[in-house]
């Protein structure tokens, strides 16, 4: 399928890092080495803690900054006696366009099941709010060779009940959770092989319109010195970056991919 019509998102994770002082200084710096070319040929979001929107939010706003930007995680619920959480209301009054769901550190740390991260799906889109939507199989899954059938299963957990319509802006994260964090990035091939699969899974659940729109990104230890081959793979659309996107310079070259050398 054609990747002409998909615009290629580069969204930094930045997890648990940064306070919302280090947050406003390295959107600025990353705002000040992207031009508007740059930010033509792809979107570039940042996905701070939730401690830290406001003062992104304040500062895109204020300077016009072209830079998307969203939370790593959301209740499923709207609001209410939920201590510790934030709901997708919230997110979107911060102007928010993204959020993270369904992240193998929130699977493995907090227990998120596919039933939960289907339920918060629903609630972002009930607030107006993309999610990108993350899976990917453990080490142990890669070495039986089950990772395709293991991914694919995720998918179908996180989007039962969704429509076409929502199915068709959602953002998919193919991120190997052997890849997260350890140095150890998948192969090109490996990252076509999952994205390829997951794009044919969503044309069997929702026809090849609603597939062909939706992109499909690729997570794991992704740098500026690794980026462009993954990139140009046909059905990768992107790439979710953790560790190298807390690193301004180093996050702006991978934005830049399309003109590093
Ligand atoms: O989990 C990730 C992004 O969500 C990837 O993290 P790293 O880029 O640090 O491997």
């Amino acid at each position: 399928m054609a990747t002409t019509t998909r615009r290629p998102l580069m969204a930094g994770n930045w997890k648990m890092n940064l306070t919302h002082l280090e947050a406003i200084a390295l959107v600025q710096k990353l705002a000040f080495s992207l031009n508007d070319d740059d930010l033509e040929k792809v979107e570039v979001a940042v996905l701070p803690p939730f401690t830290d929107l406001r003062s992104v939010q304040t500062l895109i706003d204020a300077d016009r900054y072209n830079l998307a930007y969203g939370g790593q995680d959301l209740s499923p619920q709207d609001s209410g006696a939920y201590t510790g959480d934030i709901s997708g209301a919230m997110l979107a009054k911060l102007g928010c366009t993204y959020v993270v769901v369904g992240h193998s550190e929130r699977r493995q740390y907090h227990a998120e099941t596919d039933e939960l991260v289907a339920a918060k799906i629903k609630a972002a889109y009930k607030h107006g709010l993309t999610p990108i939507l993350c899976v990917g199989e453990p080490l142990e899954v890669r070495q039986e060779n089950r990772h395709v059938e293991h991914t694919l299963a995720q998918l179908d957990g996180a989007l039962d009940g969704l429509g076409a319509e929502q199915a068709a802006s959602i953002v998919v994260a193919y991120e190997p959770v052997w890849a997260i964090g350890t140095g150890e990035v998948a192969t090109p091939d490996d990252a076509q092989e999952l994205a390829a699969a997951i794009r044919e899974r969503l044309a069997k659940l929702y026809g090849a319109d609603v597939a062909a729109k939706v992109r499909v990104l690729y997570g794991g230890s992704v740098k500026a010195s690794n980026v462009k081959p993954i990139m140009e793979q046909p059905d990768v659309d992107g790439a979710l970056v953790g560790g190298a996107s807390i690193n301004a310079d180093e996050f702006a070259l991978i934005a830049r991919y399309h003109r590093n050398p």
